[in-house]
């Protein structure tokens, strides 16, 4: 077997017993039942990854923010140059980034991972040079990926969650040991690729069957015309493929036809997360893309995602209805990066906890509600 098929052959369902539990132990705490809404259910969710309740705490955490370039840019789909991608990169490696004031915030380490950015990078503390080819091909003009590079690219993410999650992990941006000693137990999906909204899109209306016009959005922000350009690119891409309308490809043609480095480098990062059982907090548009993909190899790798925000683009609503994924944030974000999935650490931290610390009825002296009373 190879380190693919070895990763999803060893990805279980949500244990049953621990959910019980956790459940339980959720109806007992000093609060009205069901009072905490979403939170129960990620606490409940986070009990059948660990296989057991309380899980252990999802800290430290580790957001790995996969950078890659895109021949799709040749159609001009964004306004932006391609080089942004790599000064973006050395934007984050310098901590100058919107994703590095948020990891602060929240106390989680940055890796950049350089999967196929169209530029030498140097070395650098924070950055995992595993580019698999410098930038994919145009989508519109033939398959983006061959099988091999994709193949690669999802080997990467499996190995860069295990990677994190090891004794072994590197640190981040700046350096720092891992925060407790030992690797991170939550994982955060970022991403950087200019023009990587366009591929987000393909991937996700031949993931669903949607049409390219209810999955494109405007991405970094474009004008009308350039949007018009970009569904008219998206479903060329799609037609070319054979992916317009119903068909029966495998996941990883679809990803070598119409993805991208990162999008196939995060679907790794989620096999790999729900194989080590650890919770893997989702990003926007492009870890949604990937997380169907991933879904699409192994539908057990779902128990481990949680949708950390719903972003402005609409094929990412599209991509967490179709997961049945319940976005934790809210906030009309779209930028990428990995923000929306910082900002719900917390919360997902919060969940954990309180099946931690949270008094029972019995053990608080606190008397339950009268089941005689309305
Ligand atoms: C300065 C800058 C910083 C970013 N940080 C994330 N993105 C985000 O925007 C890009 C995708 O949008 P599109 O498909 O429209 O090109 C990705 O790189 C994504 O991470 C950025 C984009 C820009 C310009
Ligand atoms: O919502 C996102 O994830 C997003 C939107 C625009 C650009 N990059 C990412």
């Amino acid at each position: 077997m190879n380190l693919i098929e070895e990763t999803v052959a060893s990805i279980a369902p949500l244990d049953e017993t621990a959910m019980r539990d956790a459940r339980d132990l959720q109806a007992r705490l000093t609060k009205p039942p069901g009072s905490l809404g979403v939170l129960e259910e990620v606490s409940v969710r986070l009990a059948g990854l660990a296989g057991q309740c309380p899980p252990p705490l999802p800290e430290p955490a580790a957001v790995a923010v996969f950078a890659a370039d895109h021949g799709v840019h040749a159609q001009g789909v964004t306004p932006w140059p391609q080089e942004v991608t790599a000064q973006m990169v050395a934007n984050f490696l310098a901590g100058g980034a919107v994703i590095n004031a948020f990891a602060a915030q929240v106390g989680a380490d940055v890796t950049v991972v350089d999967i196929g950015v169209a530029a030498e990078l140097e070395e650098a503390p924070g950055l995992l040079r595993r580019k698999v080819a410098p930038g994919t091909a145009d989508m519109t003009a033939g398959p983006a990926m061959t099988a091999e590079q994709v193949r690669r690219a999802v080997e990467t993410g499996i190995e860069v969650a295990r990677d994190l999650h090891g004794q072994g992990a590197p640190g981040g941006v700046g350096g720092r040991p891992p925060s407790n000693g030992q690797g991170a137990r939550c994982l955060l999906t970022g991403d950087m690729g200019i023009a990587n909204t366009t591929a987000s899109a393909a991937l996700i209306a031949a993931f669903t069957g949607l049409p390219p016009e209810r999955v494109t959005g405007r991405g970094t922000g474009i004008d009308d015309a350039t949007h018009a350009r970009k569904v008219e690119v998206v479903r060329a891409a799609l037609d070319r493929h054979g992916l317009l309308e119903g068909h029966d490809r495998a996941p990883m043609e679809v990803l070598a036809a119409v993805g991208g480095l990162e999008h196939a480098a995060i679907a790794g990062f989620v096999l790999g997360a729900a194989a080590l059982r650890v919770p893997v907090v989702l990003d926007g548009v492009i870890a949604g893309a990937a997380a169907l993909a991933a879904a699409a190899l192994c539908p057990d790798a779902l128990g481990a995602c949680v949708a950390g925000h719903r972003s402005a683009e609409p094929g990412h609503g599209a991509a967490v209805e179709s997961l049945r994924l319940r976005p934790l944030v809210d906030l009309e974000l779209r930028l990428g990066e990995g923000t929306g999935a910082l900002l719900a650490l917390p919360l997902v931290q919060s969940a954990a906890r309180v099946l931690h610390e949270v008094a029972t009825f019995d053990s608080a002296g606190v008397s339950e509600k009268d089941a005689g009373r309305p």
